[in-house]
C-alpha cells in the first residue's frame, strides 16, 4: 500500500507484525479545539472534509456532516480512483487544493503540504483547513465529535454525544472497534492462520453480544440514536458486501442476525442517510484495491439485500421515543 516516510512516498507498510495487522494510530488524533469548532461554524467553506465512499471511517465523518446539516458549511471532496501512491485525490486527475493555485494528484500530497516531513500513512477522512493549509484531523472519531458540537442556525438541536453517556459510549466504542470494526480488518489482512483465527473469533463473539443488546434496545443505548450507533452502522452496512467474502468473516452474515439486520435497516432509513451510502463503490473499491486478497481485481455481483424493507423496530420503543437535545 505504501506510506510517507520523512515527506517522501515509499513502498514501506509497517502494518503487519508477526503475521497480524496492526492499525497505526492516526497522526492528527488530538481533540479538535473549541476555537476551531467555532471557526468552522463561522467560516463556511474554509474547512473541507476529504473522504472516500468505500471507507467506513470516512463514512462516519460524512454521516455526521449530513446528520448535523453541515453540508453548506463544510464542503466535501470525495477521493477516488486508481491507487498508484495510496489514495488518488481526484480519480487520477489533478485537484485544485481549495483556495490555492496548487494542484495535487495523490492524497499524500495534502499530508506533505501540511507537514513536509510527515511520516505515516496518508488516510481518509481528513478535515482540512484551506486557510492555514493544515490537516486539522485525520481521525474519524475526533471529526465526528467536533461536528457534533458545531452550532449553526438551521440545525436541528440534536446531540449524538449525550453527556450522561460519555463513559458508556467510550467503553462501547472501544469494545466494538477492537472486536468488530477494526476486527474485520485484522481478519482480512492477517498473514498467519493464528492471527486470522483470533480476529474472526472476536468478530463473531462481538456480533453475538450486539445482537443480544439490540433485543432490548432499539439503539445501543435505548430509544435514541447516538454516535456509537453511527460508528457501528458503517461497519455493519459493509459486512455482507465486503467483510464476509473479501475478509473471510463468513461464519454468519449480517442478515442471519435478526436484530442487527433490522437495526442496520432502521439506521439506513433515517432521513438523508441513504444518500451517504454508495453500495456499488463500497464493493468495487474494496475489491479492486485489495490485490492480496483479490489478485485479479474481480468485482463480485452484489448480494440481494433489501435495505428499504420495513424494520419494525420503532414499535419497541414508540412510547419513549424522545430525542435527547443539547
Ligand atoms: N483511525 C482512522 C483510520 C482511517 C483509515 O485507515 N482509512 C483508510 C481507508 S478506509 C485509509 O485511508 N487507508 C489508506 C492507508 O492506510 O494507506 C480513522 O478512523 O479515521
Amino acid at each position: 500500500m505504501g506510506m510517507l516516510y520523512k515527506g517522501k512516498w515509499t513502498d514501506r507498510d509497517d502494518i503487519i507484525h508477526n503475521g497480524a495487522y496492526l492499525r497505526p494510530d492516526s497522526k492528527y488524533n488530538s481533540s479538535i479545539s473549541a476555537d476551531i469548532i467555532e471557526n468552522i461554524a463561522n467560516s463556511p467553506g474554509r474547512y473541507w472534509l476529504i473522504g472516500s465512499n468505500s471507507c467506513q471511517w470516512s463514512q462516519r465523518a460524512m454521516l455526521m456532516r449530513t446528520l448535523k446539516k453541515l453540508d453548506h458549511v463544510i464542503p466535501l471532496h470525495i477521493a477516488h480512483g486508481p491507487r498508484l501512491e495510496g489514495y488518488a485525490i481526484n480519480g487520477g486527475k489533478v485537484w485544485n487544493v481549495p483556495d490555492t493555485d496548487l494542484t495535487i494528484q495523490h492524497l499524500h500530497q495534502l499530508y506533505t503540504l501540511s507537514d513536509r516531513h510527515y511520516t505515516g500513512r496518508s488516510t481518509v477522512p481528513v478535515l482540512w483547513d484551506s486557510q492555514t493549509r493544515q490537516i486539522i484531523s485525520n481521525e474519524s472519531s475526533q471529526i465526528m465529535l467536533a461536528l457534533d458540537k458545531i452550532k449553526t442556525q438551521d440545525q436541528l438541536p440534536l446531540n449524538y454525544y449525550p453527556p450522561s453517556l460519555n463513559e458508556k459510549m467510550s467503553d462501547m466504542d472501544n469494545w466494538i472497534y477492537n472486536g468488530l470494526s477494526n476486527g474485520v480488518y485484522k481478519a482480512g489482512f492477517a498473514q498467519s492462520q493464528d492471527a486470522y483465527d483470533q480476529a474472526v473469533s472476536l468478530v463473531f463473539s462481538t456480533l453475538g453480544k450486539l445482537e443480544q443488546i439490540l433485543t432490548e434496545n432499539r439503539f445501543l443505548f435505548g430509544p435514541n440514536q447516538t454516535a456509537s450507533d453511527w460508528k457501528l452502522f458503517t461497519t455493519l452496512i459493509r459486512f455482507d458486501l465486503v467483510y464476509f467474502t473479501l475478509h473471510r468473516c463468513q461464519k454468519r452474515r449480517l442478515v442471519d442476525y435478526p436484530n442487527l439486520w433490522a437495526y442496520t435497516r432502521d439506521l439506513y432509513q433515517t432521513p438523508s442517510i441513504a444518500g451517504t451510502v454508495d453500495i456499488t463503490t463500497i464493493v468495487a473499491a474494496s475489491f479492486q484495491n485489495d490485490t492480496a486478497n483479490n489478485p485479479h481485481n474481480i468485482i463480485p455481483v452484489l448480494p440481494d439485500l433489501d435495505w428499504g424493507a420495513p424494520h419494525n423496530r420503532d414499535i419497541q420503543s414508540a412510547s419513549q421515543n424522545q430525542r435527547i437535545t443539547g
